[in-house]
């Protein structure tokens, strides 16, 4: 296998650093890095394999001679940047929003879909929401064995969803609340998060519900083929650092027990089963922090499902910016190599 040259558009945030560690971890074939930021960025270095490498201003000639690019800006950078980079001879992996629906650029979670990596016409293919992937790499393996009609999800997600900027502003009001002092503005969230929680990702969109909510359905009619899926999904912000939690209750089409449910668990690929309540072992995001694997737990049934319809209820943590985002990401890349 050739060495590639691999860019990393965002090498400075959240998600970037974490590719950078996600492709020494798997050894993926780097033979040069081009760690692209804004030009605000500029004079930084990144750390690659003990090396300090410095940051090059984003721009559409930085591509030049590209193989991969590892997209880890927001949505209306990646509009704007990625398009010259597949251009260019570049294949594209974007964790943004910006490509996910389009009809020509697969969506893929590689435990689920990584068949639909082949056809990449753009030489553009995205990464899902992060609480969307979290979700349904345990979501999958059941509805392989019974066939998933319906899911309703309630989202627990952390801070660092929202960017380096979110991480130190839960750090900072952690700081505030311990030691006294003025809250001031909380950007870049709506509310304070230290001590409450934002019943608000995304911004407001159809029928009430946020745009982080409609991944949820969009996204996940798009990566599991169920174009007919029904998902109802309440996305809250919650005070913790790292890693998302969901509550998940899934209606399916053929009846599954929860031992049943628990043994298609124990052997999904991405998938750990913590499932012990009388030794009081459950998943929990503390637990899942800075691995790649969806921890799932509370395996149980759904108690108010009408007579005859089959219905489980379980919880899953995993960690959003290594499987929700880079781990995913550079999955996706291996299969390009
Ligand atoms: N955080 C998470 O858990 C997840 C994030 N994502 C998605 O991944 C992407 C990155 O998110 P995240 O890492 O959290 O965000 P961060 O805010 O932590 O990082 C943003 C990155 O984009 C760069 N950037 C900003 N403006 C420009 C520009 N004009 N030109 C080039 N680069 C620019 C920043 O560079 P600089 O430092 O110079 O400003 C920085 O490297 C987003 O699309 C996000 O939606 C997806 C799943 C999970
Ligand atoms: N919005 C997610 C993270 C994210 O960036 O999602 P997306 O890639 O779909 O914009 C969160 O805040 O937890």
């Amino acid at each position: 296998m050739s060495d590639k040259t691999v860019a990393i558009l965002g090498a400075t945030g959240v998600v970037g650093t974490q590719m950078l560690r996600c492709l020494e971890e798997r050894d993926f074939p780097v033979g040069k890095l081009v760690p692209l930021a804004s030009a605000h960025s500029l004079g930084r270095t990144v750390t690659f394999r003990g090396e300090e490498v410095p940051v090059v201003e984003a721009a559409p000639e930085a591509f030049e001679g590209v193989d991969i690019v590892l997209g880890a800006a927001g949505d209306d950078v990646a509009k704007v940047l990625l398009p010259e980079a597949a251009a260019r001879g570049a294949v594209v992996v974007d964790n943004s929003h910006a490509f996910r629906l389009d009809p020509e650029v697969p969506l893929v979670i590689p435990e689920i879909n990584a068949g639909d990596i082949a056809d990449h016409p753009k030489n553009i293919i995205a990464n899902p929401n992060c609480a969307t992937i979290i979700g349904l790499v345990p979501t999958w393996p059941l509805h392989e064995v019974a066939g998933v009609r319906r899911l309703i999800v309630s989202t627990y997600q952390a801070a660092s969803g929202a960017g380096m900027p979110g991480l130190r502003e839960l750090e900072r009001e952690m700081g505030v609340v311990a030691n006294g002092g003025e809250m001031g503005d909380t950007a870049p969230f709506a509310y304070q998060l230290a001590a409450n929680l934002i019943p608000q990702i995304g911004g407001f969109k159809e029928e009430a519900y946020t745009s982080e909510e409609l991944k949820m359905q969009n996204e996940g009619r798009k990566i599991m083929h169920l174009p007919d899926l029904r998902v109802n999904c309440t996305c809250v912000r919650v005070p913790v650092m790292r890693s998302h939690s969901e509550s998940i209750t899934v209606e399916f089409e053929r009846p599954i027990t929860p031992d049943e449910a628990r043994t298609a668990l124990a052997a999904a690929p991405g998938v750990k089963v913590v499932d012990d309540p009388a030794n009081l072992r459950y998943p929990m995001p503390l637990e899942t922090s800075d691995q790649d694997l969806v921890y799932v737990g509370r395996v149980r049934r759904d108690l108010s499902a009408p007579d005859g319809v089959s219905s489980l209820t379980f919880w899953c943590c995993g960690d959003q910016i290594r499987k929700g985002a880079a781990t995913n990401a550079v999955q996706i890349a291996e299969y390009l190599v």
